[in-house]
């Protein structure tokens, strides 16, 4: 089973958030979406939810059911005046499958009152009402918008761990965050958008992530020219370089020293697209 958004565009206003965007979201996965500030990561998961119609282009669901997405465009619009519990009676409304007990349970276990109105608990354990209810929702697709928003590392930990069960359920969960370092222990794929179109991560691709002393005056040229430099203090680099690199630093061992190769991670190809 699959979320399929095919050829997708939007344009707010005259301008162009999203254009042909192509994504298959198997189950039982947990996909990451970044992108600069405004970049339309929030559009695509409204366009998803069917909170706004596209302009072109197809989102279709094998089930065709839309109780099979969970999405909440801001907690805050329309439940901050209700309590945990009153919330969970609208919850039951729009989803079918919606089960209080697996939604009082999460409350319960991070100490979350059913009285207390939403708009009085703090914006982390609003997130954490927000997760509670797309798990206990039953949708098969779970769309978060920053949930790594304001939880502290318990928290995380916690909600870490109802992710993983929810994909060892066969569902998925689609996290949009500029959280990028959650995301490396967090995604099985990571989406970027850039310049209105969605391009898929690959850590594993020919770029990798090295630290280094060069013992000369200025880099040479020909790693100035294909080399991005992420971080310099006198003459330790630390610097993204295209694979094949490599074999020309570790023969020149007389100016280059203590290369060190480290594990590539999001921020480091978020940098390299965007930066
Ligand atoms: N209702 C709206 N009216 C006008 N412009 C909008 C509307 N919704 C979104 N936009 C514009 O669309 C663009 C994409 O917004 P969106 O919220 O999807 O970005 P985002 O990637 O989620 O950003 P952020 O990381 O800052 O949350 C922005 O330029 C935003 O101003």
């Amino acid at each position: 089973m699959s979320l399929k958004i095919e050829n997708v565009s939007k344009a707010i206003n005259g301008q162009q958030i999203l254009s042909q965007v192509n994504l298959d979201i198997q189950t039982g996965s947990i996909v990451g979406l970044v992108g600069r500030n405004g970049a339309g990561k929030t559009t695509l998961m409204r366009l998803i939810a069917s909170e706004m119609q596209s302009d072109t282009g197809d989102i279709s669901l094998d089930s065709a059911d839309l109780n099979d997405i969970f999405y909440l465009d801001t907690l805050t619009n329309w439940m901050t005046g209700y309590n945990a519990s009153k919330a969970a009676e609208v919850f039951e409304i729009f989803y079918d499958k919606f089960d209080r007990q697996v939604f009082f349970d999460i409350l319960t276990n991070q100490d979350l009152s059913e009285t207390k109105t939403i708009a009085s608990f703090s914006k982390g354990q609003r997130v954490l009402i927000e997760v509670a209810a797309g798990v206990a929702s039953g949708a098969t697709y779970l769309l978060f918008d920053e949930p790594l928003d304001g939880l502290d590392v318990f928290v995380k930990d916690y909600f870490k761990t109802l992710l993983l069960e929810v994909v060892e359920q066969g569902r998925s969960v689609m996290i949009a965050t500029h959280n990028l370092a959650e995301l490396d222990s967090l995604a099985d794929r990571v989406f970027l958008i850039k310049d209105s179109k969605i391009v898929e991560q690959e850590k594993d691709s020919d770029i990798v992530k090295i630290q280094f002393v060069y013992e000369g005056e200025t880099l040479p040229s020909n790693l100035l020219e294909v080399a991005i430099i992420l971080e310099q203090r006198g003459r330790v680099y630390l610097a993204l370089v295209p694979h094949d690199v490599l074999d020309c630093i570790f023969s020149d061992y007389l100016t280059y020293k203590f290369v060190e190769i480290l594990q590539v991670t999001t921020e480091d190809i978020f940098r390299k697209e965007l930066g």
